[in-house]
This record gives C-alpha cells, sequence and structure tokens, in this order.
C-alpha cells in the first residue's frame, strides 16, 4: 500500500487506456458500422431537460446509429434492463449518477459481460459525465457516443452482509453517507444539489461522529469519515481524491481524521474551496481492499445514493467496465 498527502497543483494522473478509436480507424481506411444504442431514459431525472434528450437522440439517428430508447419506471428498472441488454453495441443512459449506477450494476451481471457504457447527461449533479469528460451540447454528446473512444474502467464494489453493490465514483461513510440517507426525493426534483446542503445540515445536527475503523490494504486508520474514491470529483467538480481516475485498478481512500459538527464543517469549507489539500488531518491512501467498520446498520453511500450499511468491504470488480467517452478529459 502506498500513502500520499495531497498534491497541492493538481497532477494530471495516468492517461486513459483507449481501447478503440472510431475516427482513427476511419482514418485507416477500415470500415465502421454505426454503434446499435440501447438508450435507457429516466424521465425523471431528465424532466427539465427533456429538449435536450430529444435533439440527442435525433442527432444520433442523423449519425446512423440505430437507437432504441427505454424510459425507465421506476428505481431497479435500469439495473434489469441492462441485465438483460441485447441486440446492442452500446448501453447509453439517459440521467444521472443514480441511473448509471443501477445500468452497471446490471451490467455486471449481464452473462455475455458488460456492454460499453455512454452517458447523455441529465441528472443533478452528473458528476460521472464530469469525470469522462462528457460534453453537454447534444450535438457534442451524440458525437462523442457515435464515433468517440471506448476506455477500460474499473469499478468499486461493496460487499455487505449477504449482497455486494458497485460503485463508480465513490463510496462513503459518516457524514456524508448520513446526509445522503436524509435526501427526500421531492426536495431534490425542486432544488436540486441544494437538496444536499439541506440534507447535510439536517445530519450534521443529528449525527453523533462515531469512530469509523478502515482498514487499508491491512493498515488500520481511526476517521471520523471517509470516502472510498474511484473518481476525482465528488459532488459535482469538487475534487477529494485528485490522483485517481476511473481507468486506474485502485481505490483513493479519503480520511477526515477530526470528529465534530465543526470540523464537519471545516471539511465542507476545505471542499468548496479547494483548501483540503492543506489540512493535515485530512490523509489519502491507496489501496486495493478497504473494510471500514462503525455502528452495525449506518448507511454507506455510493455514487450519490443509499448503497448499503456497516460494516462494509470494498475491492475492485473483477471484470473491467468500459465507457464511450469523446475527447480525452
Ligand atoms: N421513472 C422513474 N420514476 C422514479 N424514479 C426513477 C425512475 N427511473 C429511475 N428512477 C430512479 O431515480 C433515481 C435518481 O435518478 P438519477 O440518478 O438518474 O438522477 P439524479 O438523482 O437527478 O442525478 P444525479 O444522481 O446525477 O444527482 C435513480 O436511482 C433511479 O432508481
Amino acid at each position: 500500500m502506498c500513502e500520499a498527502r495531497y498534491q497541492v497543483e493538481m497532477t494530471e494522473a495516468s492517461p486513459p487506456p483507449w481501447q478503440f478509436d472510431a475516427a482513427d480507424a476511419a482514418a485507416r481506411g477500415l470500415a465502421v458500422r454505426p454503434r446499435r444504442l440501447l438508450v435507457l431514459h429516466n424521465p425523471v431525472a431528465g424532466w427539465r431537460r427533456i429538449e435536450r434528450f430529444r435533439e440527442t437522440v435525433a442527432q444520433l439517428e442523423r449519425h446512423g446509429c440505430p437507437v432504441a430508447v427505454h424510459a425507465t419506471t421506476g428505481p431497479g428498472d435500469a439495473e434489469a434492463i441492462a441485465a438483460g441488454a441485447e441486440a446492442a453495441d452500446v448501453l447509453v443512459v439517459a440521467g444521472g449518477d443514480g441511473t448509471i449506477n443501477e445500468a452497471l450494476n446490471g451490467l455486471s451481471r449481464r452473462p455475455s459481460g458488460m456492454l460499453p457504457l455512454g452517458v447523455i447527461p441529465l441528472g443533478t449533479a452528473n458528476v460521472l459525465a464530469e469525470e469522462l469528460g462528457v460534453p453537454t451540447d447534444p450535438a457534442d454528446v451524440a458525437r462523442a457516443i457515435a464515433h468517440g473512444r471506448i476506455v477500460t474502467a474499473h469499478l468499486g464494489q461493496a460487499h455487505f452482509d449477504g449482497a455486494s453493490r458497485n460503485f463508480t465514483l465513490m463510496a462513503g461513510a459518516g457524514i456524508d453517507a448520513q446526509a445522503v440517507a436524509r435526501v427526500r426525493t421531492p426536495v431534490k426534483r425542486r432544488f436540486g444539489k441544494g437538496a444536499y446542503v439541506l440534507a447535510g445540515l439536517e445530519a450534521a445536527a443529528a449525527y453523533r461522529y462515531p469512530t469509523l475503523r478502515v482498514q487499508a490494504d491491512g493498515t488500520w486508520y481511526d476517521c471520523a469519515q471517509v470516502v472510498v474514491c474511484k473518481g476525482h470529483f465528488y459532488a459535482g467538480r469538487y475534487v477529494l481524491a485528485p490522483d485517481v481516475r476511473p481507468w486506474l485498478p485502485e481505490l483513493h481512500v479519503v480520511l477526515f481524521e477530526r470528529f465534530g459538527s465543526v470540523n464537519a464543517a471545516r471539511y465542507a469549507f476545505g471542499m468548496q474551496f479547494d483548501r483540503l489539500a492543506k489540512m493535515p488531518d485530512v490523509r489519502v491512501v491507496k489501496a486495493t481492499t478497504v473494510t471500514i467498520d462503525g455502528p452495525t446498520g449506518d448507511p454507506i453511500q455510493g455514487d450519490g445514493d443509499l448503497l448499503g450499511a456497516l460494516p462494509v468491504k470494498i475491492d475492485l470488480l473483477p471484470e473491467a467496465a468500459r465507457f464511450v467517452i469523446g475527447d480525452p478529459p
């Protein structure tokens, strides 16, 4: 295991391993059949952005891609469809990180292996889209999905008592999971990211800050809050673990070592104003296996939604995932 404090400057992590570049193949005279797309559209996540969604689908068809759209009907639907997805080259999620999380959990159960995943960002925070450098303009999104490069990525996997769930961006225990557990869907639909701020304030007032015991590749740490990161962005474009990227086969574990609501507020301000790197009580360690122990049944958040409850073991999903992206992020 290797330990790293924050870098003062943001460093460029390892570049992604490109698997396939349609533009490059075309330049070399190779025939490239248009990608067949199965689009999972979360109509609840995207209700404000329905025009953007329709325009993206129209643009995809202009690129010659056969597009099948399926509107999700409720929680769990994206996962079930992804698990049985056939006759498609790419599964596209038109929604937010919660729908993407469900789709990737379904794809990992697909008998013939994972399909590459593309994103039309319609959610509240769209952290994975930021992480992958997915554009927002419909024409650019469509071009990226139709012709963009495919990058291999490694998902995190959280093992609870009798169940396992994948995550793409992060899994956390402590105050952030407490906040996620308090987010109410109608408030999120109305106020977007403001719902997390409200839930965070509620959680900060009620939470008792018990000690979390974290084991990262055999070394134990005590902390008030821990976020196990697979991507460097958090809650939008805030940076928690500057050097991790989805394509790196490692977890970057961010440990917040001081307890109580005053320190929770310090960390929130530190994140807001990009000062975490300067805080001596915020530690980042790299690992491939992490366990988190604390009050049994306390929530674990993953990709901004509830993932499960303590205690948890976290490692990497053995099968690699693939993401369709546009230009290098
Ligand atoms: N038709 C539906 N009605 C209600 N909920 C749905 C429906 N389809 C999917 N969902 C659920 O909505 C949840 C939230 O959706 P999603 O994550 O896509 O948007 P978001 O929460 O606005 O975005 P983000 O996660 O990026 O902040 C998903 O976890 C999914 O289970």
